[in-house]
């Protein structure tokens, strides 16, 4: 009967345990179950303890009052909010769906791992790392392995991936070289009767991270960023720019990674290119940050073990030990 509304007149519930249940024959420790009948029952119930006004009763508001917010709007609806939404009866509500984001790496050299690596070849990371990436941001993330570098296979394979993409990811091929596939291929796509459409490659003043490709594509103009091949410049540009821009899809307000200041702990100064701001991994705990690795963008091993981006900003060249300098947790 846990659950029930209180009978007219009653201002009380008595456990019961604290009763002889009807049976005369002390107390019990639970009711006989309905089928088995009325048998021995006496009609009169002796209890043993008192119960206060009120006890074992919730009343009704208790939990949501008519007229309350039941959850914020940008609120992430997870089990426990689902709940809530149905136990007020809430069937249906208007929701921004996760982004599907599909992630493409480029390149001839890439092979996948746990397979033998001939020459010249390397094995593709960027498109685990970033489908890892977005998928902890939020999305629901589609995988497509490496695509060669040809202008037609790439236009194509992301034609293809199109039904399935709110947001389309790629990686390498962004740079200045002959087989800058992407570029080659995404530089033209731009749909004459839109103004604003087909994706634009510019060099910006950060390290890593300097060529990028930003726009749309495709008839619902969906968008595309194409972010360098470089490793850790792939990983780092999903940071900034990629991960907002999922959670902004996601109609959540907080879109960036939270920053601090912390205490530069090295045994020697850092230094960064003059004009470009650069991201350098480093480990942050108590107010301090430690520097991880070198500057070179292929340093994966480094970038697994940091967990915080250290922030020298374009217009210094050299941060000495002790400096307090900007951090991007990378939580
Ligand atoms: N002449 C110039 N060369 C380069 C410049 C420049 O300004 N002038 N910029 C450099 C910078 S900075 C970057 S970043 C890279 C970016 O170039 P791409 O986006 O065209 O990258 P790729 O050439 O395709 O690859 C670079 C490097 O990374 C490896 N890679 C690529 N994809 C993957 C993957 N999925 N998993 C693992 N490794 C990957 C690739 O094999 C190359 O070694 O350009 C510089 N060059
Ligand atoms: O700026 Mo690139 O992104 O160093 O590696």
């Amino acid at each position: 009967m846990t659950g029930a509304p209180l009978p007219p007149g009653a201002e009380t519930v008595v456990p019961v345990e604290w009763t002889d249940g009807g049976l005369g024959e002390g107390a019990v420790r639970g009711m006989r179950a309905r089928s088995l009948g009325p048998e021995g029952a006496t009609g009169h119930v002796q209890v043993y303890r008192p119960a206060e006004a009120r006890a074992h009763v919730r009343a009704k508001g208790s939990d949501v009052k008519a007229g309350d917010r039941a959850l914020e709007a940008g609120t992430i609806l997870g089990p426990p909010q689902i709940a809530l939404l149905a136990a007020i009866g809430r069937g249906t509500v208007r929701v921004r769906p996760r982004p599907r984001v599909v992630v493409l790496s480029t390149g001839s050299e890439l092979v996948q791992p746990d397979t033998e690596l001939g020459a010249g070849q390397i094995y593709d990371s960027n498109s685990f790392a970033l489908t890892a990436a977005a998928r902890d941001a939020g999305a629901i993330a589609y995988r497509v392995g490496a695509v060669a570098d040809d202008a037609e296979t790439l236009r194509s394979t992301i034609e293809d991936q199109l039904v399935r993409a709110d947001l389309v990811v790629t990686t390498g091929g962004v740079s200045v070289g002959a087989y800058d596939v992407v570029k080659e291929a995404l530089s033209h796509v731009a749909d004459e009767d839109e103004a604003g459409s087909g994706i634009e490659f510019r060099k910006l003043a950060m390290q890593p991270g300097k060529p990028q490709g930003f726009g749309s594509i495709g008839p619902d103009h969906t968008p595309l960023l194409a972010l360098p091949g470089n490793p850790v410049s792939s990983y780092v540009s999903f940071e900034l720019f990629v991960r907002p821009a999922i959670r902004a899809l996601m109609g959540l307000q907080d879109v960036h990674r939270p920053t601090t200041r912390a205490t530069l702990t090295a045994d020697k100064a850092l230094t960064s290119p003059k004009g470009r701001r650069q991201f350098l991994r480093g480990t942050y705990a108590d107010g301090r940050v430690i520097p991880v690795g070198g500057a070179g963008s292929h340093l994966i091993a480094a970038l697994a073990h940091a967990d915080a981006l250290i922030v020298v900003p374009e217009d210094t060249e050299s941060v000495e030990p002790g400096t307090e300098v900007e951090v991007v947790l990378l939580g």
